[in-house]
């Protein structure tokens, strides 16, 4: 039976979208339509999570999923509500002193084109983060995998994250990161994967390259690196004693419909491999089966209009397709 996946979510969001058919700065833009739903990083992976699980897909049919985060405010009780109607697990944690879950708006124009404006969120203090680690780890034992998603709260400092993840693994849990910013590199030791998109890696490393940027997170003690790079597809690179191992694969081409979330999506399909096999290490065979599936459902989940849902005949028929290569630099 799969182990449990806590997927920790620090800076969850109501996602608003709207629709303006040619958005202008600097004007008065009168929206066509507006959406609501929730959103964040974690609230994805925790989304395509549970299809995983209902699709029984890569031995997912036993896995378990629970979500936490902070929240607050009528904007959280909308999240939660909302949520409930998923089916999701959750278990937040509300800061003192009138924190209230952010907002982050996207504006489509009539190509599909998607400008984003994502709020920070609400600070946080130290004994928030107390509160959340002891409520994520709750239900966090060997055999599970951990995942932290999406940006965090102001306030939040890098031992607060790293202190999270390394509790997870000190309990026999496997770590998962996707973060961004400054944070990215300073908890990459903590994580068994760190997943960026290449513009994150970039950012967090200086490396505009995916292999010299995932070394550097290497050699940061990240024990797997995920770099996502769009239509280009995903690089899996993994530290083997002193050798670095890496694998790419490209999904064919498809139509892109809603490009939001397609990373959250990936850390799914890979969070959901590692729990489905715990004792396998992501160096080797294994890998590749990993990378496909993260690529597959990361194409899949570009093809629907929501960000975290796929279509379950898409998905396969893309799985089909993916075929990972080696990429093991010469020595
Ligand atoms: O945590 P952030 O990096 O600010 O990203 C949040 C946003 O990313 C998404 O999860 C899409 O990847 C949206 O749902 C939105 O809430």
């Amino acid at each position: 039976m799969a182990g449990r996946v806590v997927v920790v979510t620090p800076n969850p969001a109501v996602d608003v979208t709207y629709e303006v058919a040619a958005p202008r700065m600097g004007e008065v833009n009168r929206v066509t339509r507006v959406t609501r739903r929730p959103g964040g990083k974690g609230v994805n992976v925790a989304s395509v999570l549970r299809q995983l699980r209902e699709l029984g897909a890569q031995g997912a049919p036993g896995l378990r999923v629970r979500l936490s985060g902070f929240l607050g405010g009528a904007q959280g009780r909308e999240l939660t509500e909302a949520l409930d109607g998923w089916g999701l697990e959750q278990h937040w944690v509300e800061p003192e002193g009138g924190y209230r879950t952010r907002t982050t708006v996207v504006v489509r124009d009539q190509d599909g084109a998607a400008t984003g404006f994502y709020e920070p969120g609400c600070p946080v203090a130290p004994a928030d983060w107390q509160a959340l680690e002891a409520t994520a780890l709750e239900a966090v034992g060997r055999g599970d995998v951990l995942v932290v998603s999406g940006s965090c709260p102001p306030g939040t400092e890098a031992q607060e994250l790293t202190g999270l993840l390394e509790a997870a693994r000190a309990r026999g849990a496997r770590t998962v990161l996707d973060t961004s910013g400054p944070l990215l590199l300073a908890c990459a030791a903590g994580a068994d994967l760190v997943k960026p998109n290449l513009e994150e890696l970039t950012q967090a490393t200086g490396e505009p390259d995916p292999r010299c940027g995932a070394e550097v997170l290497l050699d940061a003690g990240a024990r797997g690196v995920v770099v996502s790079d769009g239509p280009r597809g995903m690089h899996l690179f993994t530290a083997d004693g002193q050798r670095v191992r890496s694998w790419h694969a490209a999904p064919p081409r498809v139509e892109v419909v809603n490009p939001t979330g397609a990373g959250d999506t990936a850390v799914a399909a890979l969070a959901a491999f590692i729990a489905a096999h715990p004792s396998t290490d992501l160096i080797g065979g294994r890998a590749v089966e990993a990378l496909e599936a993260a690529v597959a459902l990361s194409a899949a989940a570009v093809r629907t209009p929501v960000a975290g849902l796929v279509d379950p005949g898409t998905y396969t028929t893309i799985l089909n397709q993916v075929k990972a290569e080696n990429t093991d630099a010469a020595d």
